[in-house]
């Protein structure tokens, strides 16, 4: 998965311009920025979901499972039927996993989606972003409405969910939770994404992931 030269415009405002990035393939990479800075863009244009102005992508769309959002849920189907209708889509999907996962997070396969909670919904949506076998997972602020100890227990829930070798690119403002997590990290900021390995960041810069996400981002945004 690589990026050459890609620059995207989202209306009057220029949210990547001229950006080279080759994404470690096997890591669980964190996408950090400010609000507004460009992550769901360039997931988007990852998933395929978004095509760049300028620039190429290359990647295979089918080998990428994109976490979908609540809202893209249909919330008159029943949690039995969303399942369904994954695995009638996507071959690769993992359905005994899925119910399996629903019933650990105490989703009732006959509840119909809108009366779920947010947490929930959330939930859900990851429950078929991570059953999905492929190589490939973007995750858009994967844990933002859930409680505080899915977030502590996040990493160990991935580990153990995701296919051994899967490159996962993660965004999320949530940096105090899911620092650990990290094999590398993406940092955006003024258009431009800098990279960088966590046990580089540890050993040259002897600070935390976190710390140094911060430091970069008000130094890109200066
Ligand atoms: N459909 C659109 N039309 C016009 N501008 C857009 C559109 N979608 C996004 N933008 C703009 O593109 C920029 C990047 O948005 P994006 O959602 O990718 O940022 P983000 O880093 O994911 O933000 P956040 O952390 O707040 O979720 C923002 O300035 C946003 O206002």
């Amino acid at each position: 998965m690589e990026l050459e030269h890609v620059s995207k415009r989202c209306g009057d405002i220029q949210v990547i311009e001229n950006v080279s990035v080759a994404v470690p393939e096997g890591h669980i990479i964190g996408l950090v920025g400010e609000n507004g800075v460009g992550k769901t863009t360039l997931l988007k244009l990852l998933a395929g979901i978004l095509h760049p102005d300028e620039g190429s992508i290359r990647m295979d769309s089918g080998k990428i499972s994109y976490l979908l959002r609540e809202q893209d849920l249909y919330p008159w189907m029943k949690v039995k039927d969303t399942v369904c209708y994954y695995t009638d889509f996507y071959p690769d999907f993992r359905l005994e996993q899925a119910i399996s996962l629903l019933e650990e997070a105490g989703i009732e396969l006959h509840r119909k989606v809108k009366k779920l909670s947010d947490g929930n919904k959330q939930r859900l949506c990851l429950i078929l972003a991570v059953c999905r076998q492929v190589p490939y997972y973007l995750l858009d602020e994967p844990v933002k409405s859930t409680d505080p100890n899915f977030k502590k227990d996040f990493k160990k829930y991935l580990l153990r969910n995701l296919p051994e070798k899967a490159t996962v690119i993660l965004a999320t403002h949530l940096l105090k939770d899911l620092e650990t997590l990290f094999d590398t990290v993406m940092v955006m900021g003024n258009r431009r994404i800098k990279m960088i390995e966590a046990e580089q960041i540890r050993e040259n810069y002897n600070i935390s992931v976190g710390e140094y996400c911060a430091r970069e981002m008000n130094a890109m945004n200066a």
